[in-house]
């Protein structure tokens, strides 16, 4: 045996143990972990597992929650994966680890399924001395309440005694540096080296095959149906509901979100782009990057890369037997017109379109399509409010929210009948507008029970 004494021999045999140490401990903790659950007898929880919990309004959460989940699972961790209303106050008083996978959603709230845990928990106090958490905040800085919820969660988590396992992380749009450091501190916390692959699905190319604008005379910003082929000839499969990401060439980082107002057998994606202006509402004093160069700068035939995403909340899934309440207004009419179209190619005629806009004269969009679907009985009713139009004519029906009062009965009467509802477009007025009228009508825990059993589905921005 050579005995040394040489520090510098010394020092390099001490970072050699300590650096197989490292390599090696996430690997026995892989091994005890299979171990244990291998021996583990049928149905036994050995280990206390943990909670991934999400709250997501149009998917990214949940799927960075599953991803999460995932690389606990690979790293042997026993993992429930869940919404954030599903907790119970016993299981948040009982878990010694949760992370919380949150986006932020109207102004600095929780997004629609976090709700009632909001209403039940965050408005009082909830000793969780036991709890160990991790939260990720999704979040546009864009936006004044800057991951407004899940600051939020994070304080109140704080301050019923839970212990942060991290500093919780802020990722604004998605970006790859807060995502990475996500992971990083998951990968630690799991004490693993070999998590999953957690990148999206590549950005395809796409050419500009059709663009034309809508409301030709409307005093609103212009809006253009335009349609999309992939440049490989090759269309991928989507639902109705679905959004696309759409990257502009001034800001590749950037992707941009609109709902697919098509299906796959019309053969095209199509969207509904309205034009944003700046300034004063003309486009010399500037336009939206991603608007303008769709709307107007990019030419015809156009290459432009793009990925479909998958908008599980507002897809029809176990709603598609059910009658339909479509309620939208604007651009979110694009949502809606890919549910009608999936419903009459299902041969489901049962459907209640409410929209509303500025002027019936020129921005009826799609206004031939509905008025040709209700005369083959594949829209049961149409309702549209013109803002423009009643203010001259002096009409109380102003918005869309404004036709529900009247027809409260009829509603009711199809909710009881099973319906859902569905509705898309902006956020400022029209969402909460109808919200508003529909817990009117149908009482707040009514519709709270509609959320719930997922018959209340929203895609508003
Ligand atoms: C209508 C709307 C309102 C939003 N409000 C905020 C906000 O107040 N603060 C914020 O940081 N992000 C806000 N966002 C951005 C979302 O949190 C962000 O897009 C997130 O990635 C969405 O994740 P999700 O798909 O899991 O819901 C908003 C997005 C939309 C469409």
């Amino acid at each position: 045996m050579i005995v040394t004494l040489d520090t510098t021999r010394l020092a390099l045999a001490a970072a050699c143990l300590v650096s197989y140490g490292l390599v090696c401990t996430p690997l026995w903790r892989h091994w005890r972990n299979n171990k244990a659950q291998a021996q583990r007898p049928a149905g036994q929880a050995a280990e206390p597992g943990w909670i991934v919990a999400h709250a997501s309004q149009t998917g990214n959460a949940e799927q960075l929650a599953a991803q999460t989940a995932d690389t606990l699972r690979l790293a042997g961790i026993p993992v429930r994966l869940c919404t954030l209303s599903a907790l119970s106050q016993d299981e948040l008083q009982q878990a010694e680890r949760i992370l919380f996978v949150v986006s932020t959603y109207g102004e600095g709230d929780a997004p629609d399924a976090a709700a009632a845990f909001v209403g039940r928990f965050m408005t009082g106090a909830l000793p969780l001395p036991r709890l160990h958490y991790g939260v990720l905040a999704l979040g546009d800085s864009s936006y004044s309440h800057y991951c407004g919820f899940g600051r939020a969660l994070d304080t109140w988590l704080q301050e019923q005694g839970a212990q942060p396992l991290v500093p919780h992380i802020e990722a604004d749009c998605l970006a790859d540096s807060a995502i990475g450091a996500w992971r990083h501190a998951l990968s630690h916390l799991a004490g693993t080296t070999d998590a999953p692959d957690w990148s999206g699905p590549a950005f395809g190319a796409w050419r500009l095959a059709e663009r034309r604008c809508l409301n030709e005379g409307s005093s609103g910003a212009p809006i253009y149906h335009i349609e999309l082929e992939p440049l490989d000839g090759v269309l991928p499969e989507w639902q109705s509901g679905d959004l696309v990401q759409v990257v502009a060439p001034a800001e590749p980082d950037k992707p941009r979100e609109y709902s697919i107002a098509s299906i796959p057998s019309d053969g095209r994606v199509h969207l509904l782009v309205r034009l944003h202006l700046h300034g004063d509402g003309k486009p010399e004093g500037g336009m939206g990057v991603a608007s303008g160069w769709l709307c107007r700068e990019a030419p015809l035939g156009a290459s432009l890369p793009m990925r479909l995403r998958q908008h599980s909340r507002f897809r029809l899934d176990g709603n598609a037997q059910r009658p339909l309440i479509l309620i939208g207004n604007g651009s979110g009419i694009a949502g809606l017109r890919g549910h009608l179209r999936a419903r009459a190619q299902a041969g489901q005629g049962r459907n209640w379109l409410l929209f509303g806009e500025r002027h019936a004269q020129h921005d009826y969009h799609y206004g031939d399509e509905w008025e040709a679907l209700r005369a083959a009985g594949q829209l049961q009713q149409l309702d549209v409010a013109w803002s423009r139009d009643s203010a001259v004519q002096g009409s109380a029906i102003r918005y869309v929210q404004d036709l529900l009062p009247p027809k409260a009965s009829v509603l009711r009467q199809w909710v009881a009948q099973g319906a859902a509802i569905y509705v898309c477009g902006s956020l400022q007025g029209m969402a909460a507008g109808v919200d508003r009228a529909l817990g009117d009508i149908l009482g707040r825990n009514e519709l709270d029970a509609l959320v719930a059993e997922n018959r209340y589905r929203r895609d508003v921005y």
